[in-house]
């Protein structure tokens, strides 16, 4: 049975052809332009397969509550264009099959749950740090969603006293995404995250930022593991950094028996969203 994902980015879109097993037999990439080009792209992709289902995991926010009307449709982005785009029944339009849709995160911790670094866990909590900050959090094979989706990056945690940096969250200023995403490395220092490598300081003040959104996340869906992605984790150092941290602020509160089994770098090589996508078509199934 072949199935079509779509990893729905707001730079790029990711469309593969595969199967259950997370084997893709095809896949592209464009950039996302309006809603009218890039899904006429899509089809011309996915016209040469015959697809039973198509998964998608969209950039948001997205309205994810199956009671509204707008069920499936993009709410309140900058990206003018596509507000108020409904691409679930766009998509449903299109190719006349079952489309099953979700958080861009949720598919991306879905992709790691089945197939990667969460493939032995009950439950796991994907987080990405990159422009933005997101997580998605699986259990026994379905993502959560609430009333809506969770916006798991704009917690508030503590500042360190020594940061004086304001934030550039434009809701919140100082949530976790405005002092901790790549942008707000970018801001605090004047230069790329990429660029300040060698800078310990850098990176123990991103580890005790993430740490204290791990510690709770914990504390809230208890995840048996978490994995942590995104460009901004390209630092390998910070993994160390973070785990040490965890247990610090954690103080023996809960025992996590194993640190570096429990917060783990992803395993899919970057294709944990398209592989996620695909697996939401097997939401029904009991798969
Ligand atoms: N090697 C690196 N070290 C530190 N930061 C990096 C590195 N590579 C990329 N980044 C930062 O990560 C951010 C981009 O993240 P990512 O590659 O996950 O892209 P994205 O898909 O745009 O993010 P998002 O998942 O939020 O949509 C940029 O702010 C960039 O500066
Ligand atoms: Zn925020």
């Amino acid at each position: 049975m072949l199935v079509g994902g779509i990893e729905a980015g707001g730079t790029k879109f990711v469309c593969a052809v595969g199967d259950q097993t997370g084997k893709i037999i095809a896949k592209t990439s464009f950039p996302t332009e309006g809603p009218d080009e890039t899904f006429q792209e899509v089809k011309r992709f996915f016209a040469d397969y015959s697809l039973e289902a198509i998964g998608i995991g969209s950039f948001g926010p997205v309205d994810l509550d199956k009671t509204r009307a707008t069920y499936g449709t993009i709410l309140n982005t900058p990206k003018l264009k596509w507000k108020n785009c409904d691409v679930l029944n766009r998509l449903k339009t299109d190719f006349q099959l079952p489309v099953y849709l979700d958080t861009d995160v949720n598919a991306a911790a879905l992709g790691e749950y089945k197939y990667g670094a969460g493939k032995d866990a009950g439950s796991c909590l994907y987080i990405t740090v990159g422009t933005g900050i997101g997580a998605g959090f699986v259990k026994d094979g379905k993502t959560y969603i609430g009333k809506n989706h969770p916006e798991m990056g704009h917690i508030l945690v503590q500042q360190r006293e020594d940061d004086k940096f304001a934030g550039n969250c434009a809701y919140h200023g100082s949530c976790l995404e405005g002092l901790a995403s790549g942008p707000a490395i970018e801001k605090r220092y004047g230069k790329k995250g990429n660029l300040l490598a060698d800078q310990q300081d850098v990176w123990e003040l991103e580890a005790y930022y993430l740490a204290q959104a791990i510690m709770n996340y914990y504390l809230i869906l208890s995840p048996e593991r978490v994995i942590i992605g995104g460009g901004v984790m390209k630092q390998e150092q910070l993994y160390p950094l973070i785990q040490e941290k965890v247990l610090e602020l954690m103080n023996r509160y809960v025992a996590i028996e194993n640190i570096e089994d429990f917060i783990v770098a992803p395993n899919l090589q970057d294709e944990q969203g398209i592989k996620g996508a695909i697996a939401l078509t097997l939401r029904d199934k009991g798969v």
